[in-house]
């Protein structure tokens, strides 16, 4: 790639041709071809290409999450707790944080103090990976195979141990990709703490159709000698993450919902929510004692200062999040699990009972079929919770494409779906057909992008605000945002 074009955009564009197309995709699935062991060999050889060793790592004492729901919530409130410590003179001093997938912007999945990198820092230290990557990329190293660059995810994770070792991170918070055993991220050794947050049915063809094999998966971010904690799971996930420790030498401790949570603010005031918060007190915990071996909490004391508010204050966007306009009051969340949809549906619910007006549903999930089963939880809790027992009045289901007219934002762009089913609208009538059946009396439309389903919600104000709710893709969420809050987004 030449250095003229070096922008923010040539990046993303750059990083978008590292998307694994749709079809290598399809083609894998059909011979059975999973992510094995091999992955975070090559990440290693990526590594020692780019100028470092997994060791280099151990200077960001990282605390490391996997987990189906609730990875980045705690991963947010882990980043916000020693932020306030870092505000307060440290250790830490530079607090990193890498999450996954992003909402509104690329550059917001690597953040310094809190601050996702700025275009130009971004891109930057973007072009730096991808020149080292050229400039070595015979050097044999590990299952890195010679001349390639490692795909969209990994490089994101590489690009982001190489932020956080140029710019001085002495703390960082890696959320995993998808699983742990063979994610991008395990390339981490020696970690200051592992956290495994809420498992549940996600990524089944990846990890596996039942709880206990994706389990194992994010049972393997635990490491010998470092710390490890989870939240109660069901008894299958339990089972397998303590035998998996075991394996591993591993004490890993489970943690009920701390009591010193009580009278501390989390929002939403929800069980999920405390179950991430007490994991994240223990991961925070640990690295700040990684970082300063006396620093130590009392169990029987309240949270410190800095926890409370690190917890209190904590910004996680795309997560129950309430927008109110002129005519409608907007409710958006990222759930796109069976799980996390119902605990969306109760947590709308109860803010829709604080108002007025009829309460419109706008949802996507694209490229994931099993996605049908997961609207009947949604309709049914949504009617049971209305007094009037109407439920959602109007449902939109739309695409992921962002704009009316040209189509994406450059950081969604997606090759990961089949663009046959996108033009058709293959899962959106699935979808729709689905709801009739559950609710004939409501008005099911399709919309062909985000903002054509904002503007007919806009539309369908009459005296009281519209109630909606965006549910069912982080990507439909960030799109939306995206375009309710216009350039202040992000
Ligand atoms: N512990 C939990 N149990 C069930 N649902 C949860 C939990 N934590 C969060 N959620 C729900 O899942 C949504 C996504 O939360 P979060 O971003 O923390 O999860 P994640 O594990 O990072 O998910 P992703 O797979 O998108 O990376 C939230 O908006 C909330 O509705
Ligand atoms: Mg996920
Ligand atoms: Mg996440």
């Amino acid at each position: 790639m030449a250095t003229a074009g070096r922008t923010y955009n040539d990046a993303i564009d750059a990083l978008n041709s590292l998307q694994t197309p749709y079809a290598v995709i399809e083609a894998r699935r059909k011979a059975g071809i999973r992510p094995d062991a091999t992955s975070v060999r090559e990440m290693r050889g990526y590594l020692r290409r780019i100028g470092y060793t997994p060791s280099d790592l151990d200077r960001l004492h990282i605390v490391h999450v996997a987990g189906t729901k609730g990875k980045g919530s705690t991963c947010a409130f882990v980043d916000s707790i020693l932020s306030r410590y870092r505000r307060s003179g440290g250790p830490p001093h530079k607090v990193g944080l890498f999450t996954s997938p992003h909402l509104i912007a690329v550059r917001e999945r690597i953040r310094i103090n809190s601050t996702p990198l700025s275009e130009e820092t971004f891109a930057r230290y973007f072009f730096d990976v991808w020149d080292r990557l050229e400039a070595n990329s015979d050097v044999a190293s590990d299952d890195a195979p010679p001349g390639t660059k490692p795909i969209y995810a990994r490089f994101l994770t590489l690009m982001s141990f190489h932020v956080f070792l140029s710019e001085g991170v002495d703390a960082a918070v890696y959320e995993t990709g998808i699983g742990g055993e063979y994610d991008a991220t395990n390339v981490v050794e020696r970690p200051a703490a592992a956290g495994i947050s809420t498992l549940g049915i996600d990524h089944v063809y990846v990890l596996g159709d039942t709880v206990d094999k994706i389990a194992w998966h994010k049972a393997g971010i635990m490491k010998p000698g470092c710390p490890a904690f989870t939240v109660e799971q069901v008894p299958e996930a339990a089972e397998v993450l303590t035998r998996r420790a075991a394996e591993r030498d591993v004490d890993l401790k489970v943690l009920p919902v701390d009591p010193r949570l009580k009278g501390v603010g989390i929002r939403p005031d929800a069980t999920f929510q405390k179950r991430n918060a007490s994991l994240a007190i223990a991961l925070a915990e640990k690295a700040l004692t990684a970082l300063d071996p006396s620093f130590k909490l009392d169990s029987a004391c309240p949270l410190p200062r800095e926890f409370v508010e690190g917890l209190e204050q904590v910004v996680w966007r795309g997560r129950c999040e309430v927008k109110e306009e002129d005519r409608v009051v907007w409710h958006v969340d990222g759930a796109h699990t069976a799980d996390s949809l119902k605990m969306a549906a109760r947590w709308f619910t109860g803010e829709a009972a604080k108002r007025k007006g009829p309460l419109v549903l706008v949802f996507n999930q694209q490229g994931r079929s099993e996605a049908v089963g997961f609207l009947d939880a949604l309709c049914t809790t949504v009617k049971n919770a209305d007094p009037e027992g109407v439920g959602f009045r109007h449902v939109i289901f739309c695409t992921n494409v962002t704009y009316k007219t040209t189509g994406y934002k450059r950081d969604f762009v997606n090759h990961q779906y089949n663009p046959a089913d996108i033009e058709k609208m293959t899962v959106q009538h699935a979808f729709a057909d689905k709801w009739r059946q559950l609710d004939p009396g409501a008005d099911v439309r399709l919309a062909l992008s985000i903002e054509e389903a904002i503007d007919t919600v806009r539309g369908l104000a009459g005296e009281a605000k519209v109630q909606a709710l965006i549910t069912g893709s982080l990507h439909l969420v960030g799109g939306a945002l995206g375009i309710l809050e216009g350039a202040e987004a992000l």
